[in-house]
């Protein structure tokens, strides 16, 4: 088995947030046993300890890797986001300490979707008030405020993997599909753009938003926005709490204005199962409410496992970061036969001449070298012909350039 610059088992994988089994599994098989798991974020004292001296962290949407934790995490090599939001870490704090995060763009997106069209037909039945009348002895048996979903309107805000698998459902059930979004975006099926987020809420019996945690989302949904859409329209949000104004929504539902929402994020969510949930929208009996599960399938949960663990894997004993989300892209083939060193630097001018200077001068011979930049940071990757002490050296002398953020070597 391939060697890193440190013996496998004592390479630390910090695991939070219940990741799935399968992640444990494929970490395993490669060689790797130090894991400690936790089924919950953990409060910022403790994760600060936690992190010290984990070489790999594994989380999902709670935990905030902000830039003053990232700071504390000496020796961590690389961030796995076991989910598709990445806004929870610092990711250009992250990038300056030389740390690549990885995500799983793409394998719970259809769970959040079937979840939502579920949403948006019990929404327009009418059920999230029905149900709850009935667990209080009611009886609510009326025609009245529930339609079908055949022939209505769904705008989707945020037309990109999620809203564009939601549009094809929809489209199944005979909706009409219309979508904002700041990209131009290839419509799929019969769905329409719109010009404005305004013609979007003004159009819609369901609104769902599917766009990702951003300074221009915050609060996108207001009050302003709100009282935009169609009295008795549905609000769906799956997204990131952060996009709508929870005060105002809870204000549009109590008025009438609006029929009903279904709501699975929120500004502040508890930290795990055994913390209290709170929010302006408990009570409210037309307010469908789902604690952050929208990619809580099995399904989901065992390909994210298997996707994020394969990534942070490769990175270890590769060094490829394919699909980092923060980081230069370096796509590199397997290195049998050569010692393969792995320097992430500044990306200052005469960084490259300096590192290609000490092989030079040492007279070292290269067998491939792969580098790629983003505007702060630079990745290079140089495949040596060299002992194992030789490269140990090298990398000595690497790590000693000014302007070096991170160097590793893989046997
Ligand atoms: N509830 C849950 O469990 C889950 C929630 N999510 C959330 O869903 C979000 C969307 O996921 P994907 O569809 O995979 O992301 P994506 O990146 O494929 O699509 C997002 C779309 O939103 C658009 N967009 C960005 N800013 C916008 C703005 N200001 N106005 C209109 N459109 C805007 C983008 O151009 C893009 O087309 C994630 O960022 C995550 O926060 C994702 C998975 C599970
Ligand atoms: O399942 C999770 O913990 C988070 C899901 C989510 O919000 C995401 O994938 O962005």
């Amino acid at each position: 088995m391939a060697r890193t610059s440190y013996p496998k088992h004592e390479i630390r994988i910090l695991l939070l947030e219940g990741i799935s089994q399968n992640a444990v599994e494929q970490f395993r098989a490669a060689g790797y046993s130090r894991i400690d798991q936790f089924d919950k974020s953990l409060p910022e004292d403790e994760l600060r300890r936690q992190v010290a001296d984990a070489h790999f962290i594994g989380i999902r949407s709670r935990t905030q890797l902000t830039a003053e934790v990232l700071g504390e995490a000496r020796r961590l090599l690389a961030v796995g986001c076991f989910c598709i939001g990445t806004s929870q870490v610092d990711l250009d704090a992250a990038e300056r300490l030389g740390i690549p995060v990885f995500n799983a763009p793409y394998s719970n997106t259809r769970s959040v979707a079937e979840l939502v069209v579920a949403e948006a037909i019990m929404l327009m039945r009418g059920i999230p008030r029905k149900n709850a009348a009935c667990h209080r002895g009611g009886w609510e048996k009326s025609a009245a405020g529930s339609h079908e979903a055949r022939g209505k309107t769904i705008g989707i805000v945020g037309y990109g993997h999620i809203g564009t698998q939601v549009g094809l459902i929809a489209e199944n059930l005979g909706m009409r599909v219309l979508f904002h979004d700041i990209e131009a975006k290839l419509a799929l099926g019969n769905a329409r753009p719109v010009d404005s987020l305004d013609s979007l809420l003004e159009q819609s019996d369901v609104v769902t938003l599917h766009v990702p945690e951003t300074p221009a989302t915050r609060l996108m949904i207001g009050e302003p926005q709100l009282s935009r859409m169609r009295r008795g329209s549905h609000l769906i949000n799956a997204s990131r709490g952060s996009v709508v104004d929870i005060e105002a929504l809870a204000a549009a539902l109590r008025s009438g204005h609006l029929g009903g929402t279904a709501v699975d994020v929120f500004p502040v969510e508890p930290k795990g199962n055994d913390d209290v949930f709170e929010s302006p929208l408990a009570g409210i009996d037309n307010a469908l409410l789902t604690p952050h599960i929208g990619g809580s399938t099995l399904e989901a949960q065992d390909n994210i496992g298997l996707e994020v663990a394969a990534k942070l894997v490769r990175y270890s004993d590769n060094g490829s970061t394919l699909s980092a989300v923060n980081f230069p892209e370096v796509t590199l083939p397997e290195h049998t036969g050569s010692r393969r060193l792995l320097h992430i630097h500044r990306n200052v001018p005469g960084m490259m001449s300096r590192v290609n200077g000490i092989f030079s001068q040492r007279n070292v011979n290269i067998d491939g070298q792969y580098l790629r930049t983003h505007p702060e940071v630079g990745y290079v990757v140089i495949d040596v012909d060299a002992s194992e002490e030789q490269a140990t050296e090298l990398k000595e002398e690497l790590a000693a350039i000014d302007g070096t953020l991170r160097t590793r070597i893989l046997y």
